[in-house]
């Protein structure tokens, strides 16, 4: 066995050899995207920076289920694909003994709509399970409508897969650091390629107008007999229930900051969820959650070099998931990933290469 000095010596020998990468963000795509480069780059460290971690990040509100949020400015190809691998991906976990510990699980309901929608088999009717359209029997449950879709997907218990998420990057060798980020040139020094996950925080990080927050608001409430899910299409009243609490939603205000609870909003929730389900009354232990959905019009995952005077700065972006970064992290993690290899091949760091 060396020596501690010896061995101190060997590994910033080893590092040195190392390109540095560091993740700007610890929701739910900076860990995503930490713990895919990390498992398929080798010859690398991966660091993650952030000034909020669970359970205080806008990930830890989320109702963490899959289902597409439309991005307007992304191709539909594109949506489905990321929403495939992630489904797919998630899936694999919870058939595994690991599903309990990253809090995943096969939840089983319905989407019901009050016209019957132009479209009825959404993109996604096929990569979800058991996908079909509601019988009238199912229906009379909701008498004010008109048409459903019955089908089961996958729900993530938010706080747990974080958790989870940190625990495999430290795994791997990972390190993660408190500290807020005023400007991204304040990392050039110690970093090879910065990958930009901050969620909302990137509208002041990048200057990307683009970049908006759409304020959610949540109940998380103890009502343990719920066991299906009930989505009313417009995507304002919700139903999920999960591992610990049922998840009572919701609402989207477009360009609103505040983090506090609205009373109003959460009492106005609360009864739009017990119109569809009247047992919720007697729900108890009701929490209320607030969170910024990092909204655009599509997902930014984009590879760009920065320059001032003479330097350059390498930084991959993985930001804008909206309400829909749950049902899409894997596979924007895996293109992410994609875009820092692209930049490691412009650095040529001896030895680096990607894991098969
Ligand atoms: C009420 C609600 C319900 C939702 N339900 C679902 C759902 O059921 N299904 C679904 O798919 N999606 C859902 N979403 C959307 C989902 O939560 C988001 O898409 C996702 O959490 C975005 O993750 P993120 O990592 O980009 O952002 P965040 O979780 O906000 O993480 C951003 C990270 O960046 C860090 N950061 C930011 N700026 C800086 C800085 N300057 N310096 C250092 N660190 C910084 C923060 O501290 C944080 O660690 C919901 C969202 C809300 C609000
Ligand atoms: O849209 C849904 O049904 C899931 C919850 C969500 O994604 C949200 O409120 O943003």
């Amino acid at each position: 066995m060396l020596p501690l000095t010896a061995k101190i010596a060997q590994d910033s020998k080893q590092n040195m050899a190392k390109a540095k990468i560091v993740v700007v963000g610890a929701g739910l795509i900076g860990l995503s995207t930490a713990v895919y480069i990390s498992d398929s780059i080798t010859n690398c460290t991966v660091s993650v920076i952030a000034d909020r971690f669970s359970p205080n990040t806008t990930s830890d509100v989320a109702a963490g289920m899959l289902i597409p949020h439309l991005y307007p400015g992304t191709p539909v190809d594109q949506q489905k694909q990321w929403f495939r691998e992630t489904f797919d991906h998630l899936l694999s976990i919870c058939n595994s003994s690991e599903a309990s510990e990253a809090g995943i699980h096969l939840v089983s309901g319905w989407q019901i709509f009050k016209d019957i929608p132009e479209e009825k088999t959404p993109f996604w009717c096929d990569v979800v399970l058991a996908f079909r359209s509601m019988t009238e029997k199912e229906l009379k449950r909701f008498p004010q409508h008109k048409y459903g879709q019955a089908f089961t997907t996958l729900k993530c218990d938010c706080p747990s897969y974080l958790i989870w998420l940190e625990k495999r990057l430290k795994e791997n060798g990972g390190q993660v650091h408190a500290r807020k980020i005023e400007d991204l040139w304040e990392l050039h020094h110690d970093f090879d390629i910065i990958v930009n996950c901050s969620g909302i925080g990137s509208r002041k990080l990048t200057g990307d107008l683009e970049l908006y927050p759409t304020r959610g608001q949540v109940l998380k409430v103890d009502a343990p007999w719920i066991k299906h899910f009930i989505r009313d299409g417009d995507g304002l009243t919700y139903i999920y229930p999960g591992i610990h609490n049922v998840t009572l939603g919701g609402i989207r205000e477009k360009d609103n900051w505040n983090l506090s609870p609205d009373p109003i909003i959460s009492k106005n929730i609360f009864d739009r969820c017990s119109t569809l389900e009247p047992s919720l009354r007697t729900a108890e232990n009701i929490k209320v959650r607030v969170g910024l959905r990092p909204s655009r019009s599509a997902v930014r995952i984009h590879k760009e070099v920065l320059t001032h005077k003479h330097e350059r700065l390498l930084v991959v972006h993985n930001y804008g998931h909206g309400g829909g970064g749950f049902s899409i992290h894997q596979g924007t993690a895996k293109e992410a990933t994609q875009l820092v290899k692209e930049c490691l091949e412009t650095l040529a760091i001896p030895g680096y290469k990607a894991k098969l």
